[in-house]
């Protein structure tokens, strides 16, 4: 289980992270939702160490990550895998090695900077896009692949860190609603199916009700929300989204996944045949 206790995060005299206690368990799939700056991208680059936290403790069982360097650091980042808004792909590479590039946590920088991958690996690389549908464009420059495409090979690049946790930040935020359900389908199959903890920020509030078990709302920093979808009343969106100004939140404002179409099931389904 990964403990949060008391984490707090100042930049200058801006608290991102005001002193969040939470826990995680193994296999849940997490929604953190809340305004621009609210402190959910802080929130998760504290937990992969990308940034470190100021105050408090931040536990996997044994491993205090706060206090992690060298090879530790790099198997603790390893282990929580991380998905951004902007894919960060290498756009001049194929898919098939962007995806073996998640081998580096493992394998080390010079076999990838070499492009020497066993065949292990290369075909775990290619069963991890076969499960994302992107098989057929294994060969393809990175940047000949749609929004939607490039965050599902970074979903399968994520894969092949063989982590524990994913934590996605903002992964929808850049697409079109079709590749938004694309994109949610393949995290909620993959936690489903690999029991893997995801961590996802989401701008949008249908797309934490229709895809997690749990959402946490964040505000100036603080968790002021940590319950199921159906706990998430009106009077408990105003808190999240709300500022002093404003009487009410238009909820029709945080959506921009539509009604589940034909695509995204299609999608769902070629994950769940492929496993
Ligand atoms: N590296 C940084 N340097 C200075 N201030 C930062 C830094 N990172 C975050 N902040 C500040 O911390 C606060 C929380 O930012 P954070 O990015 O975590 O919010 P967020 O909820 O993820 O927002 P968004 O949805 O816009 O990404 C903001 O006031 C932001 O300006």
């Amino acid at each position: 289980m990964l403990e949060l206790r008391n984490v707090t995060k100042r930049f200058g005299d801006t608290i991102a992270v005001n002193n969040v206690s939470t826990n995680f368990e193994p296999g849940q799939m997490v929604g953190v939702i809340g305004r621009s700056g609210a402190g959910k991208s802080t929130l998760l680059r504290l937990i992969n160490r990308l940034a470190t936290a100021d105050e408090g403790k931040i536990t996997s069982g044994e491993i205090d990550v706060r206090s992690l360097s060298g090879t530790q650091l790099r198997a603790w980042r390893a282990r929580c895998a991380m998905i951004f808004q902007q894919f960060n792909l290498v756009n001049r590479l194929d898919v098939l090695t962007n995806v073996l590039i998640g081998r580096i946590g493992n394998a080390g920088t010079v076999p990838v900077m070499f492009k020497h991958f066993s065949a292990t690996d290369r075909a775990n690389a290619a069963m991890a896009l076969d499960r994302l549908d992107l098989l057929s464009q294994a060969l393809q420059r990175a940047d000949t692949l749609s929004g939607g495409q490039q965050q599902r090979v970074a979903i399968a690049r994520a894969l092949m860190q063989k982590p524990t946790i994913i934590l996605a930040d903002e992964p929808i935020a850049s697409l079109d609603p079709r590749n938004a359900r694309l994109v949610m389908e393949a995290l909620r199959t993959i936690n489903q199916q690999d029991k893997i903890t995801v961590i996802t920020n989401l701008h949008t509030l249908d797309a934490a009700r229709a895809y997690c078990d749990r959402i946490i709302g964040m505000a100036h920093g603080h968790v002021v929300f940590d319950g199921t979808p159906d706990m998430l009343t009106s009077s408990m969106i105003q808190q999240i989204y709300g500022d002093e100004h404003e009487t009410a939140v238009d909820e029709s404002l945080t959506s921009t996944i539509a009604a589940t179409g034909t695509a995204g099931q299609a999608g769902k389904r070629h994950l769940e045949a492929a496993h």
